[in-house]
């Protein structure tokens, strides 16, 4: 068995003030282990985005644990959140974060340079990475000149250069077209297969999902099933599309 990475312990969230509440998580278990990749879905409104900040330290819950590295994040210090965030955790945005200033490159490179990792081992391990993202001819380049896919398969190596224990994406293909997001799920399923990640996305997209080994359906702010891969992607998808149909209809965002 392998090892737990993030265990999540009755995650719940309430916003808003009492007679107004609106009850967005309300009591999540669920275990991250190790190599790992697991796609969140549901309807708009069932509380993804919700789950994901607070897994990824942007939000707190109002009740409840996530432990990661033996310890609950959501009630640590600013400072070791800070630490946490540059060592531990890595971030896919949808719309890939990169700064515009920067090559692609120094982008990449980014969180290993503000660890203090000599410029020598931080190309280095650039070139590595983006070899296998299959943009080492973009390097030079700065975001501007790059596609959305070229963007946002730089963004996912930036998100993995420090080896995090986990990584965090939030709709990652939602801002690309077919074709790159059918390439940026294969560059992130080919890394997690060779045991360099372990990764939670949010997708409302079935094909997004249909790339990762575990799928949760989340509904109303609870864990309603989870759908594992087994066989095939194509099998996986349709597997999916089924859970979705018999929960009553997609669970695409209006
Ligand atoms: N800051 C907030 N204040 C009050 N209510 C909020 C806030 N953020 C989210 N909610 C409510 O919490 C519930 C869960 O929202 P959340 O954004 O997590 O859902 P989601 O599944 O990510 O939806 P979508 O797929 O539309 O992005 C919704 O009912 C939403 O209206």
């Amino acid at each position: 068995m392998n090892n737990k990475v993030v265990e999540v312990k009755n995650l719940v969230k309430n916003y808003g003030a009492k007679d107004f509440q609106t009850k967005a998580l309300k009591g999540i278990e669920l275990t991250i282990y190790q190599n790992d990749f697991i796609a969140i879905m549901g309807p708009s409104g069932s509380g993804k985005t919700t789950l994901l900040n607070i897994l990824s330290t942007i939000d707190k819950p109002s009740l409840g644990a996530v432990i990661l590295d033996n310890m609950d994040i959501t009630r640590i210090s600013n400072r070791e959140l800070s630490k946490l965030r540059r060592d531990k955790i890595g971030f896919i945005f949808q719309d890939y974060n990169l700064l515009d200033t920067m090559t692609l490159q120094d982008n990449i490179a980014l969180p290993l340079s503000l660890s203090g990792v000599s410029p020598k081992a931080c190309i280095k391990r650039t070139q590595e990475l983006s070899g296998m993202f299959g943009l080492t001819e973009h390097l030079k380049k700065y975001p501007y000149q790059l596609s959305g896919g070229q963007k946002q398969r730089g963004a996912a190596c930036r998100a993995l250069i420090t080896n995090p224990e986990i990584i965090f994406a939030d709709e990652p293909t939602g801002a690309l077209d077919s074709k790159s997001g059918r390439e940026l799920l294969e560059c992130l399923k080919k890394i997690n297969e060779e045991g360099r990640a372990t990764i939670l996305m949010v997708t409302h997209d079935p094909f997004c999902a249909s790339y990762a080994k575990d799928v949760y359906i989340l509904s109303d702010g609870m864990i309603k099933c989870r759908v594992s891969k087994g066989g095939e992607r194509k099998e996986f998808y349709d597997r999916i599309m089924d859970v979705q149909t018999s929960m009553g209809g997609d669970f695409l965002c209006e």
